[in-house]
C-alpha cells in the first residue's frame, strides 16, 4: 500500500478532527463558553457605569451616587477578572487533557502505518509532527483558545451594546467594517500561508537533524563536518525566512487597526464637536461611553491580531497532525492463522517447551505463491517467487547484494504487501494478523538490529511482561549471547543505551546481532525468518548458532527460512533457493546442489578461495546469479 500525505486535508475535516479532540470535554467546555459569555456581559458594566456618572452625577452635581458608582465599578471590575482566570483554567485543563491523548494518538497511529510510509518519510519528520507539530497546537489551546474565545464573545457583546446604546453612533461606527474585513482577510491569508511553511521547514530540520546526528561518526571519520553544518544551517535560513514572513504580516495588523480606530474615534469626536449629534438625542455621555466601549470593541481585535500567528501556526500544525491520522493503517482486522495449532489449541499455548511444536511435521507453514512485489509503482523487484517451508524444515535463500532476498523475509514478517500472488504464515495473512497471533508464530530478525533504551532483558523482552526470565536465559542460550551477558555488570539487568550511545552499555555489532536473536527465539515462534543473523557474528559464534538451531530449534518443529551470508549457513538447510534479480534461479537440497555444476557450487568454490560473491550488486541484469570474480578485501587464497 502506497501512504502519502498528499496536500492538507480540506478545512472542513480539520474543524471535525478538532471537535472530535475536545468532545470528551464538552461539560467543561460548555462551562468555559457559560463563563466566557458571562465575562463579556459583565465586562459592559464599566462604561454604562462611566455613562451614568458623566450624565447623572457629575451634569446634574449629584455626587452622592459616586460612592455607589464605583463599587459597582469595583465590582464588576473584579467579577470580570475572576471569571477570565475560571474560564482560563478550564480550558488550559482541557488543552492539556486532549492533547495528551492527541500524542498518543498520532505516536500510535505512526507505529500502525505501513512499512512503505515509515520508508518514505524521514524520521525526524514524524518526530516533528508529535513534537512541534503538536506543541504549535498546543500554545493554542493552553494560552489562548479561552482568551480567544473571549474575546469574539466582547466583540459580539460589544457591538450589541454600542447599537443600543446609540444606533446612529453605530452606523458611523460601521464604516470601519469593510476596510477591516479587508486587512483581516489578506494578513489571514499571508499568515496561514508563511506557517504552513514554518511547519514543513521545522520537519525539515528535524528530519535534517535526525539524520545527522545517527551519522555523526561517518561524518566525523571523513571530515564532512562543515560541509554537513552548511546543509543544517541552509534548513534553517528556510525556517527562518518562512517565520520572518510570519512575523512581519502578523506585525502589520495591529498598526493597520490601531490607525482604523484612530479614524474612527476622530470621526466621532469630530462630529461630537460639531455638535452635529445632538439632533439624534446623543449625549456628552453617550458619545464619551460610546468611544469606551468603541476602544474595547477594538482591544479584542487588536488581541485577535496579536494571537493570529499562534492560531495559523495552530491550524498549519494541526493539518499536518491530522494529515496523518487520515493515512489507512496497515491493520486490517485480524486474519489469523487459519489453524496453527493442531487440534485447535490457541499458537501461544501450543509450544511450552519446544519452539514451533504446534506445527505438524509435513503441511507447510511458510508460504510464498506466485508473488510478484516492489516498493515503487511499476518498479517490481520479486517476480513470481514461490517457497514453502514446513514444520521442522530449514530453507535457506542465497544470492547477490539487492537481489531481493529481504524482500521476500519482509513480505512474510507482514511489513509489506505483495503485488500479487499469496503469501501465509501457517495459513494466515502476515499483514492481518493481530498482535498476539503475531508475536506467538513469528520470530524475526531484521538485518538492521535496532535495540531500545531499558535492560537486556527488556530488550529481548520488547518489554512483554509474560516472558520469564527462564525463558530470556533460554533464548539467549540458544543464540550464543548468553555468555557475554553473563560477563555484563549487571547480567541482564544491565541498562543498554538505544543505539549504542548516550548513558547504556554500548555492545559491539556482533553482540547486538546475537541480542536480536534471542529477541526472534524467546517466544519459542512456529516460524523464524532470520536475515542474515550472524553476518557481523565471528566464525564460532556462526558455527555454535547453527548447531543450536539444528539441534534445539528445528526438532521443536520451528519452521526456519535463513538469507545465508555465509554458505556454511545453506550448507546446513534442508533445502536452499538461490536467488537473482527477484527470481528464484535455482532451488534443490544443498548436498546435491553442491554436488554438480550449480550456482550454488560455483558460489561454494568461490568463497573456500577467498572470494566475496555476496557484496557484488545484482544490479547489472546482465547475469542469472552467477558469481563475478571479487576478492573479499583481506581473503585468503584458496
Ligand atoms: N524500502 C525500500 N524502498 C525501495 N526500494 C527498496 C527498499 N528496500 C529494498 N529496495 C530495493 O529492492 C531491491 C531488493 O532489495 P533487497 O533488500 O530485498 O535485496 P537483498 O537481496 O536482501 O540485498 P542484500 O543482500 O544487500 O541485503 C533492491 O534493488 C533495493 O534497491
Amino acid at each position: 500500500m502506497t501512504a502519502r500525505i498528499v496536500g492538507r486535508p480540506p478545512p472542513v475535516r480539520l474543524s471535525r478532527h478538532l471537535g472530535s479532540l475536545v468532545s470528551p470535554w464538552r461539560a467543561r467546555l460548555l462551562a468555559v463558553g457559560v463563563l466566557v459569555l458571562a465575562a463579556a456581559v459583565v465586562e459592559l458594566v464599566p462604561p454604562l457605569v462611566v455613562r451614568h456618572v458623566i450624565d447623572h452625577s457629575l451634569v446634574r452635581g449629584n455626587v452622592r451616587e459616586l460612592g455607589t458608582a464605583a463599587a459597582v465599578y469595583l465590582a464588576a471590575a473584579t467579577a470580570v477578572a475572576a471569571l477570565s482566570a475560571g474560564y482560563g483554567y478550564l480550558a488550559a485543563t482541557v488543552a492539556q487533557r486532549s492533547l495528551a491523548v492527541l500524542r498518543t494518538r498520532l505516536f500510535s497511529h505512526l507505529l500502525a502505518l505501513p512499512t512503505g510510509y515509515h520508508d518514505r518519510t524521514p524520521v525526524g519528520d514524524s518526530i516533528s509532527r508529535t513534537t512541534a507539530d503538536i506543541d504549535a497546537i498546543d500554545d493554542l489551546f493552553s494560552s489562548s483558545v479561552a482568551g480567544l474565545l473571549g474575546q469574539v464573545v466582547r466583540l459580539l457583546t460589544l457591538a450589541v451594546a454600542m447599537t443600543v446604546l446609540s444606533p446612529i453612533l453605530a452606523a458611523a461606527a460601521a464604516l470601519v467594517i469593510p476596510p477591516l474585513l479587508l486587512v483581516t482577510n489578506v494578513l489571514r491569508r499571508r499568515v496561514r500561508d508563511a506557517e504552513r511553511a514554518t511547519r514543513i521547514a521545522v520537519g525539515a530540520v528535524n528530519a535534517r537533524l535526525a539524520e545527522d546526528l545517527s551519522g555523526v561518526e561517518v561524518i566525523r571519520a571523513f571530515g564532512r563536518q562543515l560541509s554537513f553544518a552548511d546543509r543544517v544551517r541552509r534548513a534553517l535560513r528556510t525556517w527562518l525566512q518562512a517565520g520572518n514572513r510570519s512575523v512581519l504580516f502578523n506585525a502589520f495588523y495591529a498598526p493597520v487597526l490601531g490607525v482604523l480606530a484612530a479614524v474612527v474615534t476622530a470621526l466621532l469626536l469630530w462630529l461630537g464637536g460639531r455638535d452635529a449629534l445632538g439632533a439624534f438625542g446623543v449625549t456628552v455621555g453617550t458619545l464619551t461611553a460610546f468611544v469606551l466601549l468603541f476602544a474595547r470593541f477594538f482591544t479584542p481585535l487588536v488581541n485577535l491580531g496579536d494571537e493570529w500567528q499562534t492560531v495559523q501556526g495552530a491550524l498549519a500544525g494541526a493539518e499536518r497532525v491530522f494529515a496523518v491520522l487520515e493515512l489507512p493503517t496497515d491493520a486490517g482486522g485480524p486474519t489469523g492463522p487459519a489453524d496453527l495449532a493442531v487440534g485447535g489449541s490457541p499458537p501461544a499455548a501450543a509450544a511450552p517447551s519446544a519452539p514451533g511444536a504446534a506445527c505438524p511435521r509435513t503441511r507447510p507453514v511458510i508460504e510464498v505463491e506466485d508473488v510478484s512485489f516492489g516498493y515503487l509503482p511499476g518498479r517490481p523487484v520479486l517476480h513470481g517467487i514461490s517457497l514453502t517451508v514446513s514444520a521442522g524444515q530449514h530453507v535457506a535463500i542465497v544470492g547477490r547484494t539487492g537481489a531481493g532476498k529481504s524482500s521476500i523475509l519482509s513480505l512474510l514478517a507482514g511489513l509489506h504487501a505483495p503485488w500479487s500472488g499469496r503469501v501465509a504464515l501457517a495459513g494466515g495473512d502476515p499483514t492481518g494478523m493481530d498482535d498476539g497471533t503475531r508475536r506467538a508464530l513469528l520470530g524475526y530478525v531484521p538485518q538492521t538490529v535496532a535495540l531500545f533504551s531499558g535492560t537486556v532483558a527488556d530488550n529481548i523482552t520488547l518489554g512483554d511482561p509474560e516472558l520469564t526470565a527462564e525463558q530470556v536465559r533460554g533464548a539467549a542460550r540458544i543464540s550464543g549471547a548468553d555468555s557475554f551477558i553473563e560477563a555484563l555488570p549487571d547480567r541482564y539487568d544491565t541498562v543498554l543505551s538505544d543505539t549504542g550511545r548516550g548513558c547504556g552499555v554500548q555492545l559491539s555489532a556482533g553482540q547486538r546481532q546475537l541480542l536480536a536473536l534471542s529477541r526472534a527465539l524467546v517466544t519459542e515462534p512456529a516460524v523464524l525468518l532470520l536475515d542474515e543473523p550472524t553476518s557481523v557474528v565471528d566464525g564460532a559464534g556462526d558455527a555454535a548458532f547453527r548447531d543450536a538451531l539444528r539441534d534445539r530449534v528445528l526438532p521443536g518443529g520451528t519452521a526456519v527460512l535463513t538469507v545465508a551470508h555465509r554458505l556454511a549457513t545453506a550448507r546446513d538447510a534442508d533445502h536452499v533457493l538461490v536467488v537473482a534479480h527477484g527470481r528464484v534461479v535455482e532451488e534443490g537440497d544443498p548436498s546435491s546442489l553442491l554436488a554438480r555444476q550449480s550456482r550454488l557450487a560455483d558460489l561454494a568454490a568461490l568463497e573456500l578461495a577467498g572470494w566475496d560473491w555476496q557484496d557484488q550488486p545484482d544490479a547489472s541484469g546482465a547475469d542469472d546469479g552467477r558469481p563475478s570474480l571479487q576478492r573479499s578485501p583481506g581473503a585468503g587464497q584458496g
